[in-house]
């Protein structure tokens, strides 16, 4: 039985009868494709990925397993339409945290027809792409009892400055998050999720390390998606924090050169979470 994903944070959703991804319980996500290019360039990107002998093993990790497509009913009732189907990088989780950044600090792809490219130019100068190079897309935090659950509005975070991200990320790894403003984040769970060889942070570097070297792909208005798992940390327990690829529906080749927008916004991304780490 398909339906709507519990855990979407950013993105087209399938609530109120609009079209958007469905889950099931076997731990697959399944994406409308958009009528459009957006659809297919997606599907094709991820049939190339699969087949890429040049893209590193220990590098396919950082992406959802590809299941193909097929054609399903859609969330908005207009009838069959193809899906991309992939693995749901949420399921087994209880409480999971999850944020999505969007990389770079422009989401547009140089081919972009000009009102698309009019559209993305606005949405970056508004929003903190342009000047921190990535914007938080969305996010929620699974806190204590008393805490309890945390999903700001999506608009407000996309649109914050330097010391308010530190601010989200923080609390994006603390036990007491909510909408407070005046509230002190608590950082429990910092050094478990951003910290440690297989932490966040290291994986993000291990990432970057592949886009200083890769000129494949252009991951266009590509988002990272971290997530871990609240409850197995306050038991001592493995974070279970991993860090995702998502969204590759304007993805280009990368036609022998770097990827310097992504490259510059992972940076970015890294210097922010390496500093909570190392800022008590
Ligand atoms: O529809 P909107 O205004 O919510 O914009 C979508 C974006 O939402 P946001 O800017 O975060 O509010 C949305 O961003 P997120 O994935 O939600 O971060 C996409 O950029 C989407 O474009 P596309 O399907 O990737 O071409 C955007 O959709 P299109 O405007 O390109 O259809
Ligand atoms: N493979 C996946 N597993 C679990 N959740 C996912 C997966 N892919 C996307 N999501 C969820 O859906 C949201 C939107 O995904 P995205 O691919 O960016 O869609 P859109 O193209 O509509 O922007 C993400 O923020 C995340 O919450």
């Amino acid at each position: 039985m398909l339906k709507i994903p519990e855990h979407q944070v950013a993105g087209h959703k399938a609530s109120d009868g609009l079209l958007g991804p469905l889950i099931d319980d076997s731990g697959r996500f399944y994406k409308p494709l958009q009528g459009d290019e957006r659809g297919s360039r997606e599907v094709a990107f991820y049939t190339s990925l699969s087949s890429n002998t040049r893209v590193p093993d220990h590098i396919r990790k950082f992406f959802p397993i590809f299941y193909g497509t097929q054609i399903l009913e859609a969330s908005d009732g207009s009838g069959l339409r193809p899906h991309l189907i992939m693995q749901d990088v949420v399921s087994g989780h209880l409480h999971p945290s999850i944020m999505d950044i969007k990389i770079g600090s422009r989401t547009w792809y140089p081919q972009a027809p000009e009102d698309y490219f009019q559209r993305c130019l606005k949405k970056d100068r508004e929003t903190s792409s342009l000047s921190l190079g990535f914007r938080i897309s969305g996010l929620q935090v699974h806190g204590n009892k008393e805490s309890g659950f945390w999903k700001p509005e999506r608009k407000a975070v996309q649109k914050l400055t330097a010391d308010e991200v530190t601010l989200v990320l923080r609390k994006f790894v603390s036990s007491n998050s909510s909408a407070d403003p005046n509230l002190v984040p608590d950082s429990l769970f910092a050094s478990s999720v951003y910290g440690g060889s297989t932490g966040i942070l290291a994986q993000l570097l291990e990432l970057k390390a592949w886009f200083e070297d890769q000129t494949i792909y252009h991951f266009n208005s590509c988002s990272v998606l971290i997530v871990y798992e609240m409850e197995s940390v306050l038991k001592g327990g493995s974070s279970g924090a991993e860090v995702k690829l998502i969204d590759f529906a304007h993805v280009v080749e990368g036609n022998g050169v770097i990827d310097h927008n992504f490259l510059g916004g992972i940076c970015s991304l890294i210097k922010f979470i390496s500093e909570i780490l190392t800022t008590p």
